[in-house]
């Protein structure tokens, strides 16, 4: 395995506020041109003490471990399908007149291990529809026709539902009988650049991050967080990535659901080379003719990738893969997430593998799936 890679780090000093509005995200990116990555706006003010560090809570209720840990099965809606391509002029008309009454909505329990509460609805059968992105649907639009396409969930195009946009994509669990499903975030790094430029420029202190950050440790947040009660998404995110196996193995385990019925979403803190492979190795039962068929997956994907005209000319953040089994011991792995995944300025392309310097964009995809791959290949022998 290659050895850790330092994370630039970014210190966010507190600087005299001008007292004016800060810009949201999505305003900032419309004014530069891009897609918005965020799902809403929110709202930011100046704080209480003077200071341009604005205070800020979370655009979407992100599950907890708590709420996870429980399950991990969540109760998708269901509306019915009008097949209809959304058409963002006619979302008010729609939103009036759309008739569907509660009653007759039928519900899908799903698998859902990682994300945004809320994010899901169950399509008709055999699909599932995610909270609209800009961002994720030009991915899903460019991913056509590419060799990667195998890999990823078929997109089934916008669809509108209570007047709401959504993505239309497989469920890539229909076709599993009791599935285990484990999420891998991928890549050295959970936010983007443009982020990480945004929040040197106009840092937010977020107290639901810090207090999800005292939930993992209560002495992880510095003097001066600990008496804002604050700490900026950059910040929660870095730290994220070196206390789990993001910074040092280029992946992180988010959670596990099991056939059994068990499901865990408490592996912040898993870290070490040795605490991912028993985790795995637990995943799998054991299972070495699974285990043999996640590694074949896996190295098809990685050539796959290694050909890919969408993979070479996107930085690919947050983006992660979904492991899935069942006792028939058919094992599938699949990219999915591709909301913080954002294409390169033209003629620019990235390697995947080299470490990452502010500005390169690399995001150690290519060297993730290398250590997952090793992870992996450690497992047959330890199982038997
Ligand atoms: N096509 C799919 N088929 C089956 N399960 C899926 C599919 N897409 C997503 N999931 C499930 O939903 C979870 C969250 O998915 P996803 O990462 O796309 O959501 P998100 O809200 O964008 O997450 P994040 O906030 O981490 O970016 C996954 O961990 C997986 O369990
Ligand atoms: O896994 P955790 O510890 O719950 O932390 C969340 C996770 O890193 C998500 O990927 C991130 O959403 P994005 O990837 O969309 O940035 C979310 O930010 P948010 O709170 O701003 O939604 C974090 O809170």
């Amino acid at each position: 395995m290659a050895s850790a890679r330092p994370v630039p780090q970014l210190t966010v000093t507190t600087e005299e506020g001008s007292g004016a509005r800060e810009l949201e995200y999505e305003e900032a990116e419309e004014i530069n041109g891009s897609a918005p990555l965020r799902r809403k706006l929110s709202t930011s003010s100046v704080s209480s003490t003077g200071s341009s560090v604005g205070f800020e809570e979370s655009e979407d209720d992100v599950l907890s471990d708590n709420e996870t840990k429980s399950k991990g099965i969540v109760t998708l809606e269901h509306v019915g399908d009008s097949g209809e391509q959304a058409n963002p002029w006619r979302t008010l008309k729609t939103v009036i007149h759309w008739h569907v009454v509660a009653s007759q909505r039928k519900r899908l329990s799903w698998v859902q291990l990682a994300g945004h509460k809320g994010s899901f609805k169950a399509g008709e059968e055999g699909t599932i529809l995610k909270k609209y992105t800009e961002n994720e649907k030009l991915c899903f639009e460019r991913l056509k026709g590419d060799v990667l396409e195998q890999f990823v969930p078929t997109y089934g195009g916008t669809v509108e539902r209570d007047g709401e946009i959504f993505l239309r994509m497989r469920d890539l669990l229909t076709s599993f009988d009791g599935p285990n499903v484990m999420d891998c975030k991928m890549g050295v790094r959970t936010y983007l650049e443009d982020e990480l430029v945004r929040a040197r420029e106009k840092p937010k202190m977020r107290r639901d991050l810090y207090n999800k950050m005292l939930e993992v440790d209560s002495e992880a947040p510095t003097a001066d967080e600990h008496r804002q009660q604050a700490v900026t998404k950059l910040r929660y995110m870095q730290w994220r990535e070196t206390i789990s196996s993001t910074s040092t193995m280029g992946y992180r385990i988010e959670g596990i659901k099991k056939s059994d019925g068990t499901c865990r979403t408490d592996f912040k803190k898993t870290h070490s080379r040795e605490e991912v492979t028993e985790v795995f190795k637990d995943f799998v039962s054991g299972n070495e003719k699974i285990t043999r068929s996640y590694i074949r997956r896996l190295e098809d994907i990685k050539q796959t990738l290694k050909a890919s005209d969408f993979f070479m000319k996107h930085e690919v953040i947050g983006s992660s893969l979904l492991f899935i089994h069942d006792h028939t011991e058919r094992a599938e792995v699949w990219l999915i997430d591709f909301g913080k995944t954002t294409a390169l300025p033209d003629g620019q392309t990235l390697d995947h593998n080299k470490p990452w310097l502010e500005g390169n964009r690399e995001d150690g995809y290519l060297w993730g799936l290398e250590n997952l791959l090793f992870t992996l290949h450690s497992l047959p022998a330890q199982c038997s």
